[in-house]
């Protein structure tokens, strides 16, 4: 990957988890920030932040975090966003541009236009790369590599504006993500379907399992190795970080399961009637989907997502 040099002197994060994490170490790995600030409202988590050594300064000062920087990257759940932005946007410095990291798209938008962003860039974004785990130490490097960065700027002719987001592409790309831009509204029902909607599932039939009366929560454990696990794997994601995505994304999520819910009870009948043709269609054209997502580099070709290589 070619040498970017530093793009933003100053960074500011707010939220340092998973994500926010991960983007202050792997800006810290490709040297394209000079100095970093994390803002933090949990006490725990700025020591920890000093303890792990990834910033320079941390804080709980939000305001005082962002005054001088010249990127700041909100990465906190997605319902925090519209009071964040009040506290940040009116204390950036003119010129500075201000992006997200949140899983969902028009609300952000909606919080950025609500506040006076004239003087600032203001460009939401979605790096679509994460893992089931949450906080400070979750973070790693690497996480943006050879994963998509969705950015959703606002409709403007001004070429600053155009210059500040090929300058914050430029960020993701030295991550080793690929950056692709797309309407807000449109990412969200992008992401309805291949994140929010799985999601859903996962944490559906998970708490359905633990619920079933004539088959123990003790059974459901010991023999989860299993097509179940890799949804208990989904379902272990963090409890506030999805309750804000189907709150904020409510519309986007209720159609595409809308159209889940029909295709199930398709499903359904064809079971019912012992409709063979259906279904072995119907799961030859899924193959075809995984296999198209291995052949895209986006997932391991490796059986069992190579999890039981070296245990024989
Ligand atoms: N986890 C993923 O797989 C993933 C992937 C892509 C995008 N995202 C999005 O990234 C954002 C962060 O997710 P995460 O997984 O890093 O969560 P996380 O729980 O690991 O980290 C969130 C951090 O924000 C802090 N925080 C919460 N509210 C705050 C506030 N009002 N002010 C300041 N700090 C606050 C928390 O203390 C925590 O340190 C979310 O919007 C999420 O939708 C997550
Ligand atoms: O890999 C995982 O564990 C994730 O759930 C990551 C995942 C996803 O659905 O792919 C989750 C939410 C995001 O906004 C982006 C990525």
């Amino acid at each position: 990957m070619p040498k970017s040099g530093i793009l933003y002197p100053k960074m500011t994060v707010i939220g340092c988890g998973l994500i926010g994490g991960s983007v202050i170490r792997a800006a810290r790995a490709h040297g394209v920030v000079s100095e970093i600030t994390v803002a933090d409202a949990s006490q725990a988590h700025r020591a920890r932040v000093v303890e792990l050594g990834i910033a320079d300064h941390v804080t709980g000062d939000i305001a005082e975090a962002v005054r001088d920087a010249d990127l700041v990257v909100i990465a906190t759940p997605v319902l925090s966003v519209p009071e964040l932005a009040g506290l940040v946007i009116p204390a950036m410095k003119p010129g500075a541009t201000l992006t997200d990291v949140g899983s969902t798209k028009a609300n952000v938008a909606e919080a950025f236009r609500a506040q006076d962003i004239s003087k600032i860039f203001a460009i939401p974004g979605h790096p679509i790369a994460g893992t089931e785990q949450s906080g400070p130490d979750a973070g790693f490097s690497e996480l943006f590599e050879n994963r998509w960065t969705i950015l959703t700027p606002f409709e403007s002719d001004d070429e600053h504006y155009a210059a500040a987001v090929a300058k914050l592409s430029a960020l993701w790309r030295a991550f080793g993500a690929q950056v692709e831009l797309m309407d807000e509204k449109h990412h969200d029902l992008v992401l309805a379907v291949v994140s929010h909607l799985p999601h859903l599932i996962a944490y559906t039939i998970v708490g359905s399992a633990a619920d079933l009366e004539n088959v123990t929560e003790s059974e459901v454990i010991k023999f989860s190795a299993s097509g179940f696990r890799d949804f208990t794997r989904i379902a272990a994601s963090d409890p506030t970080m999805w309750r804000d995505i189907f709150i904020a994304n409510k519309d986007a999520v209720l159609e595409m399961l809308g159209r889940f819910t029909e295709d199930l009870q398709a499903m359904s009948r064809a079971i019912r009637w012992g409709d063979a043709d259906t279904l072995h269609s119907h799961f030859t054209r899924t193959r075809a989907i995984r296999r198209g997502i291995v052949a895209a580099g986006q997932e391991s070709a490796e059986p069992n997502f190579g999890r039981d290589r070296g245990k024989h």
